[in-house]
């Protein structure tokens, strides 16, 4: 490992103990997120919400949806617009994500699609499980989402790499209370977690908090931009990580 090349994250004092991983952009392609997951749930998220609505837990995300859309008298077919446009806003709302992540189980089991995991997220990650580094999920798709895509994935069940998963239940992406909560959650100091991304925003709020972090910038443009922030070490995949 002494190419010059080679992204080595040096440790501010103790080492990385523990690796928090973003999907979308980061171990996954944004394309199998907006081409493939998106339109599926767009298409039948109206009929299960429907057709499940006097389940508890879909009519307590029913619920919620009224509560943060500010429209408490709404009837269902209302809140099932609501959804649409908070779909096409790619809106990061709690309830949105968790019955996202229901629709989506019917097409994992039904093999119509598999999660996408880059092929060097894979060996990075399966790398770092040998070398005992706590492996942690953080992204807006819903925890059933997160296990879905990881237990469906193309390179078959990767759930035993992972230790845990974070969801906006804990906090918003973007800001630094929710990285301060997930060091807590661990018991661990923020500054032997290394998170991951391919979002500035979502890698300021963890700097802030005391978190190392990594740029993932899987094509040019990002890379660019990443280069710019200056703030962050910039890879173009995991393999250019190295842990020290
Ligand atoms: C868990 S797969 C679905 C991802 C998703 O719904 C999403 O909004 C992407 O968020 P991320 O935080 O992974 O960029
Ligand atoms: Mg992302």
């Amino acid at each position: 490992m002494n190419d010059p090349d080679r992204l080595r994250l040096e440790e501010p004092t103790p080492d990385v103990r523990a690796i928090i991983t973003d999907i979308e952009g980061t171990t996954s392609d944004i394309a199998f997120v907006h081409d493939v997951l998106f339109p599926y749930a767009r298409e039948y998220l109206p009929e299960f919400v429907r057709a499940r609505a006097d389940d508890p837990e879909v009519a307590a995300l029913v619920e919620d949806v009224r509560n943060e859309a500010d429209a408490t008298d709404v009837d269902l077919d209302r809140v099932i617009d609501i959804l649409g446009q908070w779909m096409d806003e790619d809106r990061k709302s709690t309830p949105l994500k968790a019955l996202q992540g229901m629709v989506w189980q019917q097409g994992y089991t039904d093999g119509d699609f598999t999660g996408h995991v880059y092929d060097d997220a894979v060996a990075s990650m399966q790398a770092w499980a040998d070398d005992r580094r706590a492996l942690y999920v953080y992204s807006s798709g819903s925890v059933t989402a997160q296990r879905l895509l990881f237990t469906y994935s193309d390179h078959g069940d990767l759930t035993d790499l992972f230790s845990g998963y974070f969801d906006t239940r804990i906090g918003p992406k973007k800001k630094i209370r929710s990285y301060k909560a997930i060091a807590a959650e661990l018991g661990e100091p923020p500054s032997s977690l290394l998170f991951l991304s391919d979002v500035g925003d979502e890698l300021d709020a963890a700097a802030e908090a005391g978190l190392q972090t990594c740029w993932v910038a899987r094509d040019e443009d990002t890379q660019e931009k990443a280069r710019m922030n200056e703030r962050h070490p910039v890879v173009a995949s995991f393999e250019d990580i190295e842990l020290i």
